[in-house]
């Protein structure tokens, strides 16, 4: 009965954990991973170091919880665990001997540690970290007098990427490769010059050299996405070139063995999406061989057998991650699905796992009814280890989600989506309808907890999402069907999906809502330039303007090649043809824009420029400006629930009876 419901609140937000980056113990009896949760104080979220039995029984926490962790990696012996901390005031290297329970802080480094991994005989660590390049200013000017108080000096920038999102800033310099004894001491730098250690690193088997990928391409603004796998002799830091492939060729990782290499990467064909494939190859690089050519979704991440006689690899197929072992005879069988989880806010895909001695397997599992938490796979079997949410979700009547399928109207294509039900749910009733877009826009949702789709529920709203084309998951051709061509169908989709749900009778017409963010704000606004369907549309971090948006973005030596048919100088009519701007014209839906003014990806004079020109057109419109927010919306609590309150704040002020039902 409705008396009985009870639904989320804003607040809960804070509530929320996740069980992350599993590191399952070569016995498969106990796993350490990383509890994540949010913190009131200071509105972030926390990662501290917990240990579990695979059974689920003797959860405990592995450190006194004072700083934030991350980053678990068991010592080759299993007897240490390293990770990364920021507990004495910066991100640095930690060990706890498992016998004691000592712990120890081991490093004093400039710049936070990345790809933290031991060597074979658990001695070194090798990492990666940014370095900076010592450089003077071009000009020289008189110093200030002491005391005195002058403006800042004006910064000189000739980088590529001189900002990121989520980064900011950069200073100039770039991620190399270290060593460093486990026990501490002076880091040595085994890599240089103008290019990123990206990703992944691995030991050779006999602890002599390392492996890493990176873009060292004379010109890596003409080629963005090309890297090769490259090796570091550790005495000598003397390099060597293992792969020459057209496209990416990244996070190398050596066999048990230590006679091969696998990897992931694709031979890159210029188009928006490319499923990344894995491959195998002998140490020197040489009989490289696609693993995955046939399966035509994306190797998200994979780890070696422990007997190196195949790799666990995972791949989201339609809104669902998958565990799969592909043995190096050429067999690939799907062991489970169900992985992912770890995207609390909105429901992309995306999770991870870990593999121990004996096949036994430990990932994060997805469910529509709550965050990620831990499950242990043995043969067939799959049983929960953790219930971190279990104390505070089993109070609250959280949304159903059902899925659906349907035929394009415009192809025979098949499209897949789900609907959120409000709690307390009476089909009898007519409900207001959000249409929530995900972005990418090669992307996928899934049925996985979405605090924001939740919060909406909760305010009595049915949420819908769908993968439109273009979505990942569906294989290469669903993704590139909108190729040099975004938006296009997949509106349509997102129309077909409204209207499917409506034809249920649930939904009451005059109430339709539309919403999205990044991929999904240039939907939401393209939407509202072709229909008036909707009531009120919610444009959350957009793109406007294709022209401006790939001279300001960060990624922009990507966009403008991979997104576009060349430069917007040369290609001015395309650009435009597809920018929502060029179609404001026919704009009649009310807009509330929501926007992080630290957003580097989707910068916020996107969001301005479609302000304004709402504002010069007379639609009724506003702007929310989010302080030191990136393009990751939710990564503050504070910030996660203020996108669903304003959502339906500004819905509710254009319901049909101005939401006085709620
Ligand atoms: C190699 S594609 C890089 C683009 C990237 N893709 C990841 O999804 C991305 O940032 N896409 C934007 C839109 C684009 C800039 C026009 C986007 O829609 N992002 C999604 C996914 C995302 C979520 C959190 C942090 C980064 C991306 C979104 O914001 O929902």
């Amino acid at each position: 009965a409705e008396s009985e419901v009870n639904p989320l609140q804003y607040d809960d937000v804070f509530a929320l954990e996740l069980a992350a980056d599993p590191q399952v113990h070569a016995n498969g009896n106990h796993v350490v991973f990383v509890r994540r949760s949010m913190d009131r104080q200071t509105d972030r979220m926390v990662g501290r170091l917990w240990q579990v039995a695979t059974d689920g029984s003797n959860l405990r926490p592995l450190t006194s919880g004072e700083g934030n962790e991350s980053s678990p990696r068991w010592s080759p012996d299993f007897e240490r665990l390293a990770y990364v901390s920021d507990q004495s005031g910066s991100q640095q290297i930690h060990i706890r001997w498992q016998d004691s329970g000592h712990t120890s802080l081991v490093s004093t480094l400039p710049f936070s540690p990345g790809s933290l991994s031991w060597s074979p005989d658990g001695e070194w660590f090798a990492f990666t970290m940014f370095t900076p390049e010592s450089r003077q200013a071009p000009v020289q000017l008189p110093g200030k007098p002491a005391g005195a108080e002058w403006a800042e000096a004006p910064t000189y920038i000739d980088s590529v990427q001189y900002r990121r999102d989520g980064a900011g800033y950069s200073p100039q310099g770039n991620s190399h490769l270290y060593v460093m004894p486990v026990e501490g001491g002076t880091p040595r730098q085994l890599t240089e010059g103008d290019y990123d250690v990206r990703g992944t690193i691995s030991w050779s088997h006999d602890g002599e050299a390392i492996y890493y990928s990176a873009n060292k391409n004379e010109n890596p603004v003409a080629e963005p996405v090309n890297s090769d796998i490259y090796r570091v002799e550790v005495d000598s830091a003397e390099v060597q070139r293992i792969t020459n492939t057209n496209g990416p060729a990244s996070e190398p990782k050596v066999s048990p063995g230590g006679r091969q290499i696998a990897f992931v990467g694709y031979q890159d064909r210029q188009l928006a999406h490319q499923a990344n494939r894995l491959y195998v190859m002998n140490t020197d690089g040489s009989e490289i061989r696609n693993l995955t050519e046939d399966l035509d979704r994306s190797v998200s991440s994979f780890e070696w057998a422990r007997d190196g006689r195949g790799i666990y690899f995972s791949y989201d197929d339609e809104g669902e991650g998958h565990l799969a072992l592909h043995t190096l005879r050429g067999v690939a069988e799907t062991l489970t699905d169900g992985v992912g989880g770890l995207s609390y806010s909105r429901p992309y895909t995306g999770g991870q796992f870990s593999v121990a001695d004996n096949g036994k397997l430990v990932f994060t599992q997805m469910a529509s009814n709550r965050p990620a938490e831990l499950a242990f796979l043995e043969g067939s079997q799959t049983r929960p280890i953790t219930q971190l949410n279990r104390d505070f979700l089993s109070a609250f009547s959280v949304g159903e989600v059902e899925e659906f399928w349907l035929e394009s109207s415009v192809d025979d294509t098949r499209i897949q989506g789900w609907i959120m039900y409000p709690p307390g749910f009476d089909e009898s009733k007519q409900y207001p309808m959000i249409l929530e877009i995900h972005g990418g826009p090669h992307a996928a949702y899934g049925p996985v907890f979405a605090m924001e789709l939740q919060l909406m529920a909760a305010q009595g709203y049915v949420v819908v999402y769908t993968n439109p084309r273009g979505s990942t998951s569906y294989g290469e051709d669903f993704a590139n069907l909108i190729h040099h061509n975004y938006p296009s169908n997949d509106y349509d989709d997102l129309m077909d999906a409204v209207d499917l749900v409506v034809s249920r009778g649930f939904v009451d017409e005059e109430e339709l809502f539309i919403m999205g963010g990044s991929g999904g704000g240039v939907l939401t606004s393209w939407s509202i330039a072709h229909t008036d369907r909707f009531a009120a549309a919610m444009v959350v971090n957009p793109v406007i303007n294709w022209i401006s948006f790939t001279l300001t973005a960060d990624m922009y030596p990507y966009f403008s090649q991979y997104w576009f048919p060349g430069l917007p100088w040369d290609n001015v009519e395309h650009y435009m043809e597809y920018s929502p701007i060029s179609h404001v014209g026919k704009v009649n839906t009310p807009v509330l824009l929501f926007t992080g003014e630290s957003d580097h990806r989707t910068p916020i004079s996107e969001t301005e420029q479609y302000y304004q020109a709402l504002k010069l057109r007379g639609v009724e419109s506003a702007m929310v400006r989010v302080p030191g927010a990136s393009h990751a919306l939710h990564l503050r609590p504070s910030n996660l629930m203020a996108k669903p309150a304003y959502a339906v704040y500004w819905f509710d002020r254009f319901r049909a009876n101005g939401g006085e039902s709620n």
